[in-house]
């Protein structure tokens, strides 16, 4: 008779088994600067779908004049654009925990990243910061960023609530969700 082995591939990409943590948070809350941290002390590698995005509009891709004007006007990049460049960055990378900051931004980005990939997030860290304490410092960022000025980023704060609350919720629900809370120098 036939045995039947039934193998159970949980996080597999390729032939290693990868640890995934989302970073979420609104824009400016701090996720690149916290991620930062977190690489120097737990040996995670740091990708920022932001980050890959704009090194996408810098390689000349036929697809940087769309993600750059999305980007311009703080709406989300479509589902399949995002997940290729994170696959492609977790496959040529040695290391086999992640930090993917800034990702999943929706509801649809989310379901979309564990149909293709079959990851699921070890958990979710979220960065709770108020609006005035973000506004303030991306206003004071001064990187040349095409997004951080007053009209673009009270569109991504509006983007940020409608559709990216939502996924810390579900994740929230799944008792996924470890909360940083953020004060400003002025609480
Ligand atoms: N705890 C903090 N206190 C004060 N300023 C901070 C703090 N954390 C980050 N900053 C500053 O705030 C700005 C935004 O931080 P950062 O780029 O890490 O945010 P982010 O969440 O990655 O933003 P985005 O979503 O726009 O990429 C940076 O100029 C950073 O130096
Ligand atoms: O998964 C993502 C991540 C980012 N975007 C777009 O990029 C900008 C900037 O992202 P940061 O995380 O603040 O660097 C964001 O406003 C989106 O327009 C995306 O579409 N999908
Ligand atoms: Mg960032």
């Amino acid at each position: 008779t036939a045995n039947i082995i039934l193998v159970v591939a949980e996080n597999m990409l390729g032939d290693k088994k990868v640890t995934v943590v989302f970073v979420l948070g609104g824009p400016g809350s701090g996720k690149g600067t916290q991620c930062s941290n977190i690489v120097e002390h737990f040996g995670f590698t740091h990708l920022s779908a932001g980050d890959l995005l704009r090194a996408e509009i810098k390689s000349g891709s036929e697809n940087g004049t769309m993600i750059e004007n999305m980007i311009k006007e703080g709406k989300i990049v479509p589902s399949e654009v995002t997940i290729k460049l994170l696959q492609q960055a977790m496959i040529k990378n040695e290391n086999d925990k992640f930090l993917i900051d800034g990702f999943p931004r929706n509801e649809e980005n989310r379901a979309a990243f564990e149909n293709v990939t079959k990851i699921s997030p070890a958990f979710v860290l979220f960065f709770n910061c108020s609006e005035e304490e973000m506004e303030r410092r991306l206003l004071g960022r001064n990187e040349g960023r095409v997004d951080d000025n007053i009209e673009t980023i009270r569109k991504r704060f509006k983007v940020f609530v409608e559709s990216s609350l939502p996924v810390i919720e579900y994740y929230d629900a799944k008792d996924k969700v470890k909360k940083v809370l953020l004060h400003s120098h002025n609480d």
